[in-house]
């Protein structure tokens, strides 16, 4: 294990209140996932703590709203290069505390740093509508206003840029912010924050707790004050908060699981899709919301497919994330171990056969083996749920209606894949397939220029892009009459 940079300049483990890092009575413990060595023990908060960040966050919102765009665009854009100057030490940290591979940790701070450059940008540009009116003495204009106090909760796959991607557009946009990191993952936050202060980012504009987020939650979603709720995660917890936002009726940003197809055609460049299969499957060992779920590929190339997936998955390197050459790490905790596990299993007694891995690594803890599993059938675990592991599942079809239907089979809506050569086939199978991003010959989608979301139970609203700001904003319509 090389580990080569201290992460103490960034290290805050209390909780970020009114501009103050406070301490608590109780701590809980951040391990690594690795190791299971004690990270940090960070202020454990509940319904009191989450009290007063909501106090401060409200507090705050008056001044930040009333300083220029450009002002604020200007912070975002120090904010920005500070995340930029701390590269390594911030992804040493999120490697430590979440587990990917130092080199998937230094590209999360670039993906999310570059959240921060787009929302400085895209700050100075909130335009309205001047709109012709209906009356001679009348003239009708549009505004766009700060939805107010923002909650943002977040998922530890990718506790930098999953944070970025609803601060960045939040502030940009005249809101203030409370912020509950998962707490598998809250260090990286805090180390956001912290930066974030530096650049001049006013106290109370962000607030920072974790601990018990059920009772966090509960005063997220009940207080009034609290205008959206900003949430990346699983599908049920997301579905919870928006059944409990609806009485105080907040604005929502579910960003959810996915069960992404991964469909191979017969005319596909084959190496090009192997090549892709492996960016999307095996990304963050297999952790990422957009990872592929189901390989769907023709008959007619099946074998030559899956063949040439297993040889590079051969090639994967299991490690802890300062391993040289590690390319997957741990599972993030035994529960998501022990899902995996469940899933290869259930495959295998329902005739799936391995290829390659199918096992937990002979490194013992939450480290298994990255798999290639074939003769998938829709009767599997794995074809509905989101394994959210290093686990490929191949599945055969013959025609583009049959694998439009198996690859629309599914509760989730969020990403989708396919490979094939022909122009006309890909407008076809884009337009047909229910999601929200379709990649096509590409493996990797993620970006902060595109609108990032899904549908169905994989959530509602987008973030990054242009669309990303509106979120953040409320449009007001203004008729001056009797003119
Ligand atoms: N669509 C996306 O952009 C996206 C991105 C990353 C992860 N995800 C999804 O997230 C899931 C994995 O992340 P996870 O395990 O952290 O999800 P999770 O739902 O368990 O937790 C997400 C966050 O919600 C918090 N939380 C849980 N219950 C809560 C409650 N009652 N009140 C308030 N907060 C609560 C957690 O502490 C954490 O901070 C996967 O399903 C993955 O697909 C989706
Ligand atoms: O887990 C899904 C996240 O959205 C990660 S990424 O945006 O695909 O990198």
């Amino acid at each position: 294990m090389i580990q080569t940079t201290d992460f103490s300049s960034v290290l805050k483990s209390g909780y970020y209140v009114d501009g103050q890092w406070k301490e608590t009575q109780q701590h809980y413990d951040v391990t690594n996932p690795s190791t299971k060595a004690l990270v940090a023990k960070v202020a454990y908060c509940s319904t009191k703590e989450a009290k007063e960040v909501v106090d401060s966050a409200a507090k705050a919102l008056t001044a930040w709203q009333a300083i220029t765009a450009k002002e604020r665009a200007q912070r975002l854009k120090k904010w920005f290069d500070l995340i930029i100057a701390n590269q390594k030490e911030l992804a040493t940290l999120l490697v430590t505390e979440q587990g990917k591979p130092l080199a998937e940790g230094m590209g999360e701070v670039v993906y999310a740093a570059s959240f921060v450059e787009w929302f400085a940008e895209e700050a100075k540009r909130i335009y309205g509508d001047v709109i012709p009116a209906h009356k001679g003495d009348s003239r009708i204009v549009v505004i766009k206003q700060p939805v107010g106090v923002i909650a943002a909760i977040t998922p530890w796959n990718f506790p930098l840029a999953m944070l970025t991607r609803k601060i960045a557009p939040a502030l940009a946009a005249g809101c203030t912010a409370v912020i509950k990191p998962s707490e598998e993952t809250p260090l990286s936050a805090h180390a956001l924050v912290h930066l974030a202060e530096m650049a001049g980012i006013p106290a109370g504009v962000l607030n920072v707790v974790s601990g018990d987020a059920k009772a966090i939650g509960e005063v997220f979603t009940q207080d009034k004050r609290v205008r959206k709720i900003s949430f990346t995660g699983s599908t049920k917890t997301g579905k919870f908060l928006y059944q409990a936002c609806a009485n105080t009726m907040k604005k929502m940003s579910l960003e959810l699981g996915g069960n992404a197809a991964f469909i191979v055609f017969e005319d596909a460049d084959i190496d090009a899709a192997v090549e892709g299969a492996m960016a999307s499957k095996y990304r963050n060992t297999g952790q990422t919301c957009v990872c592929v779920n189901r390989f769907f590929v023709h008959d007619a190339v099946y074998e030559n497919f899956t063949q040439k997936l297993a040889a590079a998955v051969k090639k994967l390197t299991v490690g802890d994330a300062f391993s040289e050459g590690a390319t997957q790490g741990p599972l993030i905790n035994q529960m998501a171990f022990d899902k995996v596990s469940n899933h290869v299993k259930d495959a295998i007694a329902k005739g799936a056969k391995v290829l390659v891995g199918g096992k937990p690594s002979e490194l013992g803890g939450t480290f298994f083996e990255p798999t290639v599993l074939i003769d998938a059938t829709k009767e599997m675990l794995m074809s509905s749920e989101e394994t959210f592991g290093p686990i490929s599942a191949c599945y055969r079809f013959n025609s583009e209606e049959e694998v439009i239907a198996l690859a629309n089979d599914t509760d989730f809506g969020l990403s989708s894949y396919f490979y094939t050569q022909n122009l006309s086939r890909a407008w076809r199978i884009a337009e047909a397939l229910e999601c929200g991003m379709v990649a096509i010959n590409e493996g990797m989608l993620s970006t902060e220029v595109a609108p990032f979301g899904g549908i169905k139970d994989s959530g509602i609203g987008r973030e990054g892009s242009k669309y990303g700001i509106e979120e953040y904003l409320n449009i007001k319509y203004v008729l001056m009459g009797s003119i």
